[in-house]
């Protein structure tokens, strides 16, 4: 039996090439490795953390825009989950993933005033994050969705700094890495969730072909984060 040059590739197949794209994920960045091998300064350390909290605190904003998007119930039911993970619930049992981030920056000796007034925030993280939001406010959903799937590739990053920050950076207080910590188990649920979408979704060989591109988007946004705190913290 011969099959048309332009089949689909099989889930399985589409889901390899999906996270064959962790070769260019941000873990790769020649500053994340001086970060998680202990060769960041204090100032670059806290460069960095000050910085990611604009992504941050425009995840939630992103993942209201994909519900705005979505016509389907289902999947809003469980995407709102996202927004309430990041922003907490107000007597919530947790305070959300920003708090969090906040925290850390205590932990760090950052101010919390300080992070939220986005003061050290650089011109070309500001640009990445907000073409992020940006895709996601006038994307089709599921789009979106499929750019969200670099969290395929988060758990094992927040493992390297659980396992190498206390050793290498004794000077942030360990309950400030709890974010990295609580994101572990999130970033697999959510995953799971986004991967279906997308499998579902992008079902002929140009639109799996357009989801890769989606995911390299994504990628070159958080290289490009870090291209930019490089720039701004050089060794
Ligand atoms: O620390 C990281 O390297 C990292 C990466 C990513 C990612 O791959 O987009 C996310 C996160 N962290 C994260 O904490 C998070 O909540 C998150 C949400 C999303 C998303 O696209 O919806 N990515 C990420």
């Amino acid at each position: 039996m011969s099959y048309p040059a332009t089949a689909p590739w099989t889930r399985g197949e589409f889901e390899e090439r999906l996270r064959d794209k962790s070769r260019g994920y941000h873990i790769h960045h020649p500053f994340n490795v001086r970060l998680n091998g202990g060769l960041c300064s204090p100032d670059q350390v806290r460069g960095w953390i000050a910085n990611r909290f604009y992504y941050q605190s425009l995840i939630p904003r992103k993942d209201a825009a994909i519900l705005l998007n979505c016509d389907d119930r289902a999947t809003r039911r469980l995407w709102v989950q996202r927004i309430l993970d990041h922003d907490g619930v107000p007597g919530g049992e947790s305070a959300g993933g920003i708090e969090a981030w906040v925290r850390l920056g205590s932990a760090a000796g950052i101010p919390p005033g300080e992070l939220w007034s986005l003061q050290h925030v650089v011109p070309g993280v500001r640009f990445a994050c907000d073409a992020y939001l940006d895709f996601a406010r006038r994307s089709p959903w599921q789009e979106a969705v499929c750019a969200s799937l670099t969290e395929m590739f988060a758990p094992r990053i927040h493992q390297d700094r659980l396992a190498g920050w206390p050793e290498h950076y004794p000077w942030i207080a360990p309950e400030g890495l709890a974010y990295f910590r609580s994101r572990i188990p999130l970033a697999r649920r959510d995953v799971e969730h986004g991967l279906a979408v997308t499998l579902d979704h992008f079902d002929t060989l140009e639109r799996q072909q357009r989801a890769l591109g989606i995911l390299q988007f994504k990628l070159d946004i958080l290289w490009a984060m870090l291209d930019a705190i490089e720039r701004a913290y050089p060794a």
